[in-house]
């Protein structure tokens, strides 16, 4: 519940060309309904974004019913990065969203370390800012374990592939197709959603296709390079994706046998450095404050009318 009749402040920032609008709601008072977060996301009607990031304390998303609990490691002093998809679903976790709200609370002063945990359903999400200003910020987020779920397959672009089930806390399909050029991944219509098997993914999955780009073999560092195009649950094609990103290294490094390693992959938004360690992954990249500002009253309304005449 909303308590205060303030104007509704919000920021808007991406990571990599992956949206969101940011609304700071320290103690928690908005009530964040899924018509709310589509119409400030929806790109006509609203503000436009990919998602929404709200920050909160995570003792007062508890304390408001937002969250049953303290997910794994986070503290109720934490600031929390309360995410949604642009069709107003919850997703447990967003990787190029935890590199822009870290961005964000560094820049407006919520934090004042470099080093801090933000959290999120999927636990606590340490991360690294090893630069910023008020625009631009240079992130690393250590991205929690990754698991590999087995071999999965999808209908996506008119294609059957086959790919890894990957959980990065939340669910992802990563498809490496050898032999797939860049020119061509790069034309391929992903507008319609991609077709999982509900029985592996029950909460639906994001889906990652990728194609190796010319074997790395550990120069320049990399031990794997790739470029990928993502479809993400809850809402639509992206230009980027950071727990995709993750999946994807995951997927690209297995097929080469290997779990750990350093990867390169560029992805439409632009390029990220994914780290597999044995036991978690990080993910390096960029963050990009665009605005503030605030939001009208009666922005939300749909009830207007042209007059006659
Ligand atoms: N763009 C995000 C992932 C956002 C959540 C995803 N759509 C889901 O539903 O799991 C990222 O950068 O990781």
């Amino acid at each position: 519940m909303r308590v205060s009749t303030a104007p509704l402040r919000f920021a808007k920032g991406h990571g990599t060309q992956n949206d969101f609008v940011i609304l700071p709601d320290p103690t928690a008072d908005l009530d964040l309904t899924v018509d709310l977060v589509t119409v400030l996301c929806d790109r006509q009607r609203g503000l436009g974004g990919d998602g929404l990031l709200r920050v909160a304390r995570a003792g007062a998303l508890v304390g408001a019913g937002v969250l049953d609990a303290l997910p794994d490691g986070v503290a109720a002093d934490d600031w929390f990065m309360d995410y949604r998809n642009a069709d107003g679903s919850i997703a447990e976790m967003c990787g190029n969203g935890v590199r822009v709200f870290a961005h964000y609370c560094r820049a407006t002063g919520l934090v004042d370390a470099d080093e801090f945990v933000v959290g999120s359903r999927a636990g606590a999400r340490p991360v690294t800012v090893h630069s910023f200003d008020a625009s631009l910020a240079d992130v690393t987020v250590a991205m929690g374990p990754v698991r590999l779920d087995g071999a999965g397959t999808v209908t996506l672009a008119g294609r059957d592939l086959t790919g890894e089930a990957v959980d990065v806390g939340n669910p992802h399909l990563a498809c490496v197709v050898d032999g797939l050029s860049a020119r061509e991944l790069a034309a391929l219509d992903l507008s319609a959603a991609p077709d999982v098997d509900d029985e592996q993914f029950p909460r639906g999955a994001n889906v990652e296709i990728l194609t190796p780009l010319v074997a790395a073999d550990g120069r320049d560092g990399l031990d794997y390079t790739a470029a990928l195009r993502v479809y993400e649950r809850g809402v639509g094609e992206t230009r980027s994706c950071g727990t995709g990103l993750v999946a994807g290294a995951a997927a690209g490094l297995h097929g080469l046998g290997r779990a750990t390693g350093v990867v390169g992959i560029t992805v439409p938004g632009g390029a990220v450095g994914v780290r597999l360690t044995d036991s978690e992954a990080f993910l390096r990249g960029p963050s990009r404050l665009v605005a503030h500002g605030e939001l009208i009253d009666g922005f939300a309304a749909d009830d207007y009318r042209v007059g006659r005449g």
